[in-house]
Parts: C-alpha cells; sequence; structure tokens
C-alpha cells in the first residue's frame, strides 16, 4: 500500500507562554481515515499547522515516514505529498470543474513556477477518474461559479487529489452544507481513504459518525479520548469538556 505513518509525540507548541499543544501524541495509520474533534481551541488548527509546517513545535516529535517534519518547510512538506484544504473553498470561479482539476495537476506541489505544459491522455484520464471520484462528472464543463456551496468543497477536494497526496488535511469541511452534501462527503473521504490516509478536522458530530472511523478528542492541546465515536460519545471526560450533559 502507498502511504506512510503519520507520527506525532510530546508535542507542544507554546506561543507568549500559552500552550496551545501540549505533549500532544497522534498515529495515523498509512491509509486510516482519522476524525479529529475538540472545543474551540482546544489546538486542533494548531495541530495541522504543525504537520503542515505553518507553526514549528516548541518540542516534540513530527514525523511522515522516516521524514522529520520539524526540519522541513511548508512546501517541502507539500512536496513529501502531505496536502491541505482549508475550510474556505480556494476554487477558480471562471475557470470549469475540468479546467480548474487541470490547473491543479499542472502546479507543483510546492509554490514554484508553473512548467509548459500540455494535455496528454495520461492527464486527461485522471482528470476523468477525478471527477468520478468527487461526484462532478456532469458538472465538469460548467464553471465552477455556478457550483453549490457543497460542490466548490468537493472541487477542491479533487484539485487536491490531482496532487497525489499520501496524506490529506481536511479542515471542517461539512460546514454550511445540506445534509445530502454532507453525507455526499463522508462517502467522499471514506472513499479516499485506504489509497491515501485522511485526517478531518470537524465539530459536526454526525458527520463524524458516518465516517465510520477512529475519532482522536483534543481538549487543552492534548489527546483527551481516542477511539471509535461510541467510545469517545460515552467517555466521562469528553462529556465533561466537550458534548456537555
Ligand atoms: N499564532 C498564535 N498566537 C497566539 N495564540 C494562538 C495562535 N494560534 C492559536 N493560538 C491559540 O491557541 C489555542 C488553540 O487554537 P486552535 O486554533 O489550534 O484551536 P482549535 O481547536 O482549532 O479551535 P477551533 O475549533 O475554534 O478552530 C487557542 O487558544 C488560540 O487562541
Amino acid at each position: 500500500m502507498k502511504g506512510r505513518r503519520l507520527y506525532l509525540d510530546g508535542v507542544s507548541v507554546v506561543f507568549d507562554g500559552f500552550r496551545a499543544l501540549n505533549n500532544l501524541a497522534l498515529i495515523v495509520e498509512p491509509g486510516e481515515l482519522r476524525a479529529v474533534i475538540g472545543p474551540n481551541g482546544a489546538g486542533k488548527t494548531t495541530m495541522m499547522d504543525v504537520i503542515t509546517g505553518k507553526t514549528r513545535p516548541t518540542e516534540g516529535v513530527v514525523s511522515f515516514g522516516d521524514a522529520d517534519l520539524t526540519r522541513l518547510d511548508e512546501a517541502a512538506i507539500a512536496n513529501l505529498g502531505i496536502g491541505r484544504k482549508f475550510q474556505k473553498p480556494t476554487v477558480f470561479d471562471a475557470l470549469t470543474v475540468f479546467e480548474n482539476l487541470e490547473l491543479a495537476l499542472k502546479a507543483p506541489r510546492g509554490p514554484l513556477p508553473c512548467l509548459r505544459w500540455a494535455l496528454t491522455g495520461e492527464a486527461k484520464s485522471r482528470i476523468g477518474a477525478t471527477l468520478r471520484e468527487i461526484g462532478l462528472e456532469e458538472r465538469a464543463q460548467d464553471p465552477a461559479a455556478i457550483l453549490s456551496h457543497g460542490q466548490r468543497q468537493w472541487l477542491e477536494i479533487g484539485m487536491l487529489l490531482m496532487q497525489d497526496p499520501d496524506l490529506l488535511l481536511v479542515d471542517e469541511p461539512v460546514a454550511g452544507m445540506t445534509d445530502a452534501e454532507t453525507e455526499h462527503t463522508a462517502r467522499l473521504l471514506a472513499g479516499i481513504a485506504g489509497r491515501r490516509s485522511v485526517v478531518v478536522v470537524e465539530h459536526d458530530l454526525d458527520f463524524v459518525r458516518a465516517l465510520n472511523c477512529r475519532v482522536t478528542v483534543l481538549a487543552e492541546g492534548s489527546l483527551l479520548s481516542e477511539g471509535s465515536i461510541d467510545h469517545v460519545q460515552k467517555d466521562e471526560r469528553v462529556i465533561e469538556v466537550y458534548l456537555g450533559r
């Protein structure tokens, strides 16, 4: 199987004396789908920032396969095959769905200049496969501007897939989506996992349940609980700090 293990241990991030992450441990196996939940300020975004090299840990181990991520910059980490989808879509409205995917295929993983490039048969078939995977085959020739909110999010996931990442980090993908779009997104991410590792940060617990995967609960920068959604929803500490009584 393609992929490497993501490994965090003893990771702390201190901002002006404040511990945004505090001795955090996380292991995501190759091909695993993992959901990360926790109250506001728990450190979920900071954890993603540490993995992608946006924030340097104050201490701890962060590795992907045998690569030490604490020694690499954001571009080098993207180049290793770690892709991140932020909450706000960054698709190009004036381009069609197909053209957006084409552009993502041309773009190097890191922020390097575009090379001259021609659309080969192989590239076309990869774009076609991604269109099927994200469920936008019928919209291929539509400008991104007329897509629904959910479809735009799927297009952006598709754009990341064109870069062939081994690990996909996804930040609150279903915020603002309809129930049907949320279900589609759960199926899409579950389908992507297996071939790639996927880490999803999300507050919507119905969506997390639909992902049917191991769940990590963060609180105050540390691991609070981990296991199935049923396990963490019954955990007294999780109920106390996150779910409420
Ligand atoms: N650059 C920074 N400087 C100072 N404090 C920061 C910085 N970035 C994050 N923090 C603080 O670290 C804590 C963790 O923030 P983080 O955004 O990682 O939490 P989160 O779990 O993603 O929350 P949310 O669910 O609200 O997105 C917060 O208290 C935040 O204010």
